[in-house]
């Protein structure tokens, strides 16, 4: 019956965006690393795309797309599990974002989908921005649509841009995925957030035999190292100190500004392959040492650091193999190395001279690098010209311009990449983000409509850093059985959501 399908629909408008909002910014202001954990898994959700079979069936669940499936898929394999997959193992992101995600979306009814790509929109204002300011929250920014569904099969395999591809590779793919080159260039710049930068405060960074003689955090028997952003383990560092200010020019952690496209611009920029192939058990005492320190440096929060260092000592010991979905040390990285020889008053470019005050090492992609050579080297690339030349002129013009315009183009590109594939509840719209404050509770079921009725928000509503950290232990439970007394599943039947596969949560809260 028509009336009754139509009831079940998703429906955007009766979510409290403003609480989701304010309870994505209590995430990131918890863990700043979560930051970067949640934007990532959103371009993973939505860019997962098969091109192809999106052409053969246009609007096909199975195509891929913003779902909310990276979070919401589960299985052994990696075929129908995304976080199980390569891509998704790297400190087991996908696997914490959907612990921080799920949640909130259950408290406000709100799809996981929606949630995701607000999160990660939100979250960027938790971290700091350019110019000693806080990064803008991206929704102040552009509209975002809401009203995507939900769907718990995994999407295509193989379908996002490994970190070796060339330029061209990267062109196409964006442009199947109905995304510009240049919009992808301007999603890049987030890669800011990528871990370690300038953690460590050294100069004896050494090629290391373990590490098939690349240069890596590796450093001299007895080097005095020390952190920007201490770590908690009680040795080096009294626990929780919150990054240090001042002393450390070089941290860029936990900071969204240009400082991409200024580190692909700044001159005699080389890569090279850090394959790490060697386990944390394999590590001499002392290089396991710094590699602690290095692991733990780029989470912000006492308990991120202290679960970070018990895998780091589990793995150690032999007592987990890999932390924990067999990711911890075996994705291959592409290292982007920058001499400073130019930094000290060679360069002829005063600007970029006076920014390349970074460390010699830092991680970014291949890709990355690539781009960094279409601004550098040109000539060194294989990649037809306009390509080359249409990502250079991007790479600088972020370079050269305000952070203003980076974030405003981000912001566009990241609420259109969460937007081209998703599938849109016939009720989606845009939220003002101060809509009512009305959410649907667990237990009660309103007959004459079938939905759960409407309750208003308790007294006692979260409000501060204490209560993440409640609803993040919360989340670590895995999603078990419907609560007996939880009658509204049955309210969503219209919105093709597995409730085998999670919990009732997306429409009865707890
Ligand atoms: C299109 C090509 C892209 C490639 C090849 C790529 C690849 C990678 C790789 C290899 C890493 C490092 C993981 C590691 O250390 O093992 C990374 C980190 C990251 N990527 Fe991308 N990425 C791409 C696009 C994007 C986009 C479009 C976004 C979001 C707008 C994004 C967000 C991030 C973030 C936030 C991190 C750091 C996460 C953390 O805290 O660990 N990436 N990416």
């Amino acid at each position: 019956d028509d009336a009754i399908v139509q009831q079940a629909v998703y429906d955007p408008s009766t979510v409290d965006w403003k609480a989701v909002v304010e309870a994505c910014r209590l995430i990131g202001r918890f863990e700043k690393r979560m930051a970067g954990m949640i934007i990532r898994a959103g371009y993973h959700d939505a860019m997962s795309i098969d091109t192809a079979c999106r052409k053969k069936t246009p609007g096909s669940i199975k195509c891929g797309g913003a779902d909310a499936s990276a979070l919401l898929s589960s299985g052994k394999t990696p075929a129908v599990n995304e976080a199980k997959r390569n891509e998704s193992q790297h400190r087991s992101y996908l696997r914490r974002a959907a612990k921080a995600i799920i949640p909130i979306a259950q408290k406000y009814n709100a799809s996981v989908a929606d949630t995701l790509a607000v999160c990660a929109m939100a979250i960027t204002s938790t971290l700091a921005g350019a110019s000693g300011r806080q990064a803008p929250n991206m929704l102040d920014l552009v509209p975002l649509r809401v009203g995507r569904i939900d769907h718990a099969e995994a999407n295509p395999e193989n379908s996002l841009l490994p970190g070796e591809a060339s330029l061209t590779q990267m062109s196409d793919y964006w442009t199947a995925r109905g995304m510009t080159l240049e919009e992808g260039v301007a999603l890049l710049g987030i890669h800011a957030l990528m871990e370690n930068k300038g953690c460590m405060v050294t100069s004896n960074a050494r090629r290391s035999a373990a590490y098939g003689r690349k240069l890596v955090h590796t450093y001299a028997k007895g080097a005095n190292i020390s952190t920007c952003n201490p770590y908690g383990d009680g040795v080096d560092n009294p626990a929780g100190k919150k990054p240090v200010k001042g002393s450390c020019p070089r941290l860029q952690m936990h900071k969204l500004d240009t400082q991409f496209y200024l580190d692909l611009a700044t001159p005699t920029v080389s890569m090279f392959d850090v394959k790490l192939d060697v386990g944390l058990k394999d590590l001499d005492e002392e290089t396991y040492r710094v590699n602690l320190k290095d692991i733990t440096c780029s989470f912000s929060s006492e308990e991120f650091r202290k679960v970070a260092i018990k895998e780091a000592s589990d793995e150690r010991s032999g007592d987990i193999e890999h932390w924990p979905d067999g990711g911890w040390l075996v994705h291959n990285l592409t290292g982007v190395f920058w001499s400073t020889n130019n930094c000290q008053g060679t360069a002829k470019d005063s600007k970029t001279r006076a920014n390349c005050n970074h460390m010699v090492y830092w991680p970014y992609t291949r890709l990355d690098g690539f781009m960094a050579a279409a601004v550098q080297s040109p000539e060194e690339l294989e990649d037809a010209k306009p390509v080359v030349d249409r990502v250079a002129a991007s790479v600088k013009d972020y370079m050269n311009g305000s952070a203003a315009k980076w974030y405003l183009d981000y912001a566009k590109a990241y609420a259109k990449m969460m937007s081209v594939a998703a599938d849109w509840s016939p009720k989606a719209g845009f939220p003002t983000f101060n809509e009512c404050t009305a959410y649907v509770k667990a237990g009660a079921k309103d007959e004459s409509s079938g939905y759960c009725k409407a309750c208003t928000r308790p007294a006692t509503w979260e409000t501060n850093a204490a209560k993440a950290r409640t609803a993040l232990a919360a989340s670590k439970r895995s999603p078990g059985p419907c609560p007996k007394d939880c009658v509204c599943a049955s309210a969503a039947a219209g919105r093709d959501f597995d409730w085998k596969a999670m919990s009732c949560g997306v429409v009865c809260v707890n």
